[in-house]
């Protein structure tokens, strides 16, 4: 089945968090609309960009893009922006059940709002390995009052300006900031307006719901839970989980769950869903959402005060919460048991000229005027640097606990070029920021691919006897991974999508700072690129008279 929808992309007045503010909505709203599709659909999305003075792209998260790498939606990599008063069509077919994301990927643009839910069913007659009676899916993002060309221009200034904590965090689109914070505008902020009363999810006593959540915070890597009731997680980035029981689930920007909830509690009343913001030490009030227990009024606040949440500091429940999450039986896709490339990647901070940046291996990436999907494929060998980024960095003279003995990085935008079919294992390795006894969590995206996920240690990764304790048996497969401060991430993956695809942290601003990576495998066997895609950088004599 074909599954179209035309959108139209454009800044409006909402008041998300109560405080009024420019939003990216698609047709006149954000979230904007999921896209419900069964697997093996096509799906169209046509789209018009109304921004006025703004390009657009649009990244479908967690699709891969088999034979359709153009359609990634990756501005600088896969495709030219959609400029101003365009309209571009993406066709690509969902060929995995499960719960996916879309949103922008041009400059830091997706903070805006422009963000939405992919909901792909199994064929008709299959049936998940799970049973629940109602299926429902809820965002969850942070919110700065900065527009995101402040943001950007701060994060490109000497001296730096960093974005900070955000001002609020939106369940499905809704928060709810304290208009008597000192120096807002009281006539923009109205704590009644209706645009952010709390996102309200209706159950029936009894029934259990699956409950998909995705993150799509610019920065925060959240706990979300449910007054009173357990979850137990089914399914992480599309594949089936394990089973497991949270109180509170961890969501790093990028992840999408399902949770089994059951509507179990007292039904005179209601409850509070939060999403509290761990990693970072922040005092951004946490988001509020309430379960309604049907037949009480869907806007009833709980009558106990609203939950707290972990300690934002406590690293350990969070990664033996990523450690618990492995493959379910009979859905196991068992991993290659040896691979053919290691390439180590250290997350660091830096400094270049003054700015502050984000570099894999001392190299922070910015991406060429030429997307390289096209580049590649045109021959245009000149439109990014040919020295391949450096396979690793040197581990035995770096201090990961330490500030960089030299904080200086360099820039590029070389591309690892990977042997099509190959099997590439990546070690995230984190490590301190230039600040004293700080490191961050950084939640990594692939672009085209799920990857297996072969483990997590803490320190320095060694590479003689740390891969001796991978999970070869049943580890999940996902699209987006954390790697916690001071630890490690192990990944594999097969290089088997004809493309070229990114790789990077999910985080708005250190991607925009540099935090990523592109890889290409197997672009000789792309097909016939669409001229859609073009128009920018060399592309733009194609369209000269
Ligand atoms: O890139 C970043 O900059 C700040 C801080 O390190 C400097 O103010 C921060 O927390 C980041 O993630």
């Amino acid at each position: 089945k074909v599954r179209y929808h035309k959108w139209e992309v454009k800044y409006q007045y909402k008041s998300p968090d109560c405080y009024q503010k420019l939003v990216i909505t698609i047709n006149g709203r954000s979230p904007g609309p999921t896209i419900n599709a069964q697997q093996g659909d096509t799906v169209i999305v046509e789209i018009r960009n109304s921004l006025l003075l703004e390009d657009v792209a649009i990244h479908w998260h967690g699709i891969r893009q088999h034979g359709t790498p153009w359609a990634d939606g990756t501005e600088g990599v896969t495709q030219c922006p959609i400029i101003p008063g365009d309209t571009f069509t993406y066709k690509f077919v969902v060929d995995k059940p499960g719960t996916f994301l879309y949103h922008a990927h041009y400059g830091m643009q997706r903070g805006a709002g422009l963000y939405g839910l992919i909901k792909v069913s199994l064929p008709a007659g299959e049936s998940e390995p799970f049973s629940y009676d109602y299926d429902r899916s809820i965002i969850l993002a942070d919110w700065y009052h900065k527009s995101t060309y402040e943001q950007m221009t701060g994060l490109n200034s000497i001296p730096f300006v960093w974005v900070g904590e955000p001002q609020s965090i939106l369940i499905q689109g809704r928060g709810k900031f304290n208009c008597s914070t000192p120096g807002t505008e009281a006539d923009l902020c109205n704590a009644t307006n209706p645009e952010c009363s709390p996102f309200s999810l209706t159950v029936v006593p009894g029934k259990t719901y699956r409950l998909r959540i995705g993150s799509l915070t610019g920065l925060s890597a959240l706990s979300f839970e449910i007054e009173g009731h357990n979850m137990t997680v089914v399914e992480a980035d599309g594949h089936n989980v394990e089973p497991f029981v949270v109180q509170n689930l961890f969501i790093y920007s990028g992840e999408t769950y399902s949770v089994l909830i059951k509507a179990d509690q007292d039904p005179s009343r209601n409850y509070w869903a939060s999403a509290h913001i761990v990693s970072r030490n922040s005092n951004t009030t946490n988001g509020l959402g309430i379960i309604n227990y049907y037949p009480n009024h869907p806007k009833r606040n709980p009558p106990t005060s609203p939950l707290v949440g972990p300690r934002w500091n406590d690293t350990a429940p969070r990664i033996a919460q990523s450690q618990a999450i492995k493959a379910l039986k009979g859905y196991i896709h068992t991993p290659p048991q040896t691979t053919d490339r290691v390439i180590v990647m250290l997350n660091t901070q830096n400094k270049i000229d003054d700015h502050v940046r984000w570099s894999v291996n001392n190299v922070s990436f910015g991406l060429p005027d030429t997307p390289y999907l096209i580049a590649l494929k045109q021959n245009f060998l000149h439109a990014f640097e040919q020295t391949p980024p450096p396979e690793g960095y040197d581990a035995a003279n770096y201090d990961i606990y330490s500030v960089a003995k030299n904080v200086n990085a360099t820039t590029s935008n070389s591309i690892y070029r990977l042997k099509f079919n190959s099997t590439v294992d990546v070690i995230l390795q984190n490590a301190n920021t230039m600040n004293v006894n700080n490191s961050e969590t950084h939640p990594w995206h692939l672009h085209g691919h799920d990857f297996w996920v072969l483990g997590y240690g803490i320190g320095k990764f060694n590479i003689s006897t740390d891969p001796k304790k991978y999970n070869l048996v049943n580890p999940i497969m996902k699209n987006t991974v954390p790697v916690h401060p001071y630890g490690w991430t192990a990944l594999r993956f097969r290089a088997d999508n004809p493309g070229v695809w990114l790789f990077h942290c999910h985080i708005e601003a250190h991607f925009f700072q540099g935090m990523g990576v592109v890889f290409e495998e197997g672009v000789e066997k792309v097909g016939r690129l669409p001229t859609s895609i073009m128009g920018c950088g060399e592309t733009k004599r194609f369209f000269k008279p």
